[in-house]
């Protein structure tokens, strides 16, 4: 998939408000954070699942009910639709498991 062009980068970024530019415009990153660890971990369980569907993956961290995640596209060194994509589908699942703004 093709890296998205500097040019648009700003109006995919207004379809992810929840989600922040890295410094090097190479991912975007969001920290959620949830009820629980039980909470965290069902949310992270469901995005591996569709992660590994599309052959996307992740780069996150997790302490607790808390799950900072990254996406990028190594295989286009940048960002793609991949990411914004997931990212999307990020957001909309955790309203399901309890999400709190953060
Ligand atoms: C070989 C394999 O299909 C590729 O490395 C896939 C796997 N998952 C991936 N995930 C992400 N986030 N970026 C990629 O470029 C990528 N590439």
């Amino acid at each position: 998939m093709e890296k998205i062009d500097t040019k648009v980068l700003p109006e995919k970024l207004a379809t992810a408000p929840a989600w922040t530019l890295s410094n090097d415009h190479l991912s975007i990153h969001r920290e959620f954070k949830f009820a629980d660890f039980v909470e965290a971990f069902a949310f992270m369980s469901a995005v591996a699942i569709t992660s590994e569907k599309r052959n996307h993956h992740p780069e996150w961290f997790n302490v607790y009910n808390k799950v900072q995640i990254k996406w990028t596209t190594h295989d286009a060194g940048g960002l793609t639709q991949r990411d914004f994509d997931m990212a999307q589908f990020c957001d909309s699942i955790a309203q399901g498991f309890g999400h709190a703004a953060v």
